[in-house]
């Protein structure tokens, strides 16, 4: 043999070896969704349940808001506040916070309006989200303390599930990113997104102990972040929630998941604003986790067929086309069993829509990838960013405080 051949050998088997790594987290992803999401811990004396702070960042107005935010005013926990905290003094929600408030005069909730700077003190960093929270986090009176992004409906045992999950070894109970039944292709696009490509890595990497997250449903013990500097030091990051679980994780405690999903519920849905989103989220792994950049792409349905029909017809000579049909009818099942097993009940759509939503996700997510990689500007509610490796951000332009989705 050449010795190029001897490294195009090399590379395949290597390929290989990955394409055989993605069938096992397939595999893993299954097993694990089954046992973590349909065990339910059963509750200790109530009595014994520690005090949550909910803190709920909050910016514009959406239709469904107001059920989304109702419901935690029903949970089935004996000992908790709830602490909104709203960006701009001339937002509406405040009438919505303000009326449930009214509705509900037995629970503990407050009002927080305004960020830092509007109350004549300096930003804690550029991070819109722990600007808005700070407030809310400083006046937290319980020892665990909850960010709950302003999307997310709970169930009413929800809370109980996240803090029975807060065991002594763990220092963050985190939801893994599902969505709500809602109608509308769009939202149907995004079930299938959260409960196959993005499941299936959250699940994984949740088992394996990576740092894998997503800051929309987190329980964190307070000691621990006032330890690693306050909420306040991680508002020089745009990816605030990959740092939080990282200085938990830094410090020797576990980060976990809980046994729900989060339940994304925003009343508007668009295929823009998914998408849009999909490419901030990927500028994040990409800037804090440099490794994802390179992987992500081979990790992909489509990318990974093409590149493995070439590698196992040279390795195997295998038929390229029947090999391609094949591991895509594979990654198919894989994903339909996997998101049957997350949706944990039926699905609201047909088997057909799954298919059609299913292609259109796989063939739209590398092009994502490459729009995030073609513009490294993060946009986040008409703000713009940019993250330099290692996460530290700056704000390359500032838009009005009133800006909502
Ligand atoms: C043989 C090695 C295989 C490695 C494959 C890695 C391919 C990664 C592909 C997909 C990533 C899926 C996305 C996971 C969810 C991340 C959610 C997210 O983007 N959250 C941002 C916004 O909330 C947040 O700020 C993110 C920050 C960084 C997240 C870094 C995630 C790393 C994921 C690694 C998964 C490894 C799976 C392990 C397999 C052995
Ligand atoms: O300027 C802002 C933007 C957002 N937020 C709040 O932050 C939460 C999440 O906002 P969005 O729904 O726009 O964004 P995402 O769901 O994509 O956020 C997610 O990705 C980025 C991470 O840093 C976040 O922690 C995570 O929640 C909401 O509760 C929202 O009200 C602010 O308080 N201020």
């Amino acid at each position: 043999m050449e010795p190029a051949e001897y490294v195009i050998f090399g590379l395949c088997i290597v390929l290989f070896v990955g394409f055989i790594v993605n069938l096992l987290i397939h595999i893993l992803a299954i097993v694990y969704g089954k046992w973590k999401l349909s065990r339910k811990l059963s509750p200790p004396v109530v009595e014994d349940l520690p005090g949550i702070s909910i803190i709920k960042p909050l910016v514009g107005v959406d239709p469904n808001l107001f059920d989304n935010l109702e419901a935690y005013f029903n949970f089935k926990y004996p000992q908790y506040e709830i602490l909104f905290c709203i960006q701009d003094e001339l937002d509406s929600v405040i009438m919505i916070a303000q009326s449930l408030i009214l509705k509900y005069p037995k629970v503990d909730a407050k009002i927080f309006i305004g960020d830092t700077e509007l109350k004549g003190k300096k930003n804690v960093g550029v991070n819109p989200k722990i600007n808005n929270m700070i407030r809310g986090y400083e006046a937290a009176k319980y020892d665990l303390f909850l960010i709950s992004d302003s999307s997310i409906k709970m169930k009413e045992d929800t809370l109980m599930d996240m803090a029975l999950h807060m065991t002594e070894k763990i220092g963050l109970v985190q939801q893994m990113p599902f969505v709500c039944d809602r109608p509308g292709f769009v939202s149907h696009l995004e079930k299938i997104f959260f409960g196959t490509h993005h499941g299936k890595m959250y699940l994984v990497a949740n088992f394996l102990g990576i740092n894998c997250a997503s800051g929309m449903s987190t329980l964190f013990r307070k000691e621990i972040i006032e330890e690693a500097g306050g909420l306040a030091h991680f508002g020089k990051y745009l990816a605030e929630d990959y740092m939080l679980a990282q200085a938990v994780l830094d410090r020797g405690y576990k980060v976990l998941l809980c046994s729900q999903t989060a339940l994304q519920n925003s009343g508007y849905t668009s295929l823009t604003t998914f998408h849009d989103r999909l490419i901030r989220w990927t500028k994040l792994r990409n800037a804090t986790v440099v490794t994802t950049m390179f992987f992500e792409p081979i990790y992909q349905c489509i990318v990974q067929g093409l590149i493995m029909a070439f590698v196992t017809e040279y390795l195997f000579s295998w038929s390229p086309l029947v090999f391609f049909m094949v591991h895509v009818l594979i990654w198919f099942l894989l994903d339909y069993i996997l998101l049957s097993i997350i949706q944990q009940g039926p699905l609201p759509f047909s088997k057909f829509e799954f298919l059609v939503g299913w292609i259109l996700n796989e063939i739209s997510y590398p092009i994502l990838v490459c729009r995030a990689h073609w513009d490294p500007i993060i946009t986040w509610r008409s703000r713009k960013y940019k993250i330099r490796w290692g996460g530290i951000t700056t704000e390359v332009t500032s838009a009005p405080p009133s800006q909502s989705k």
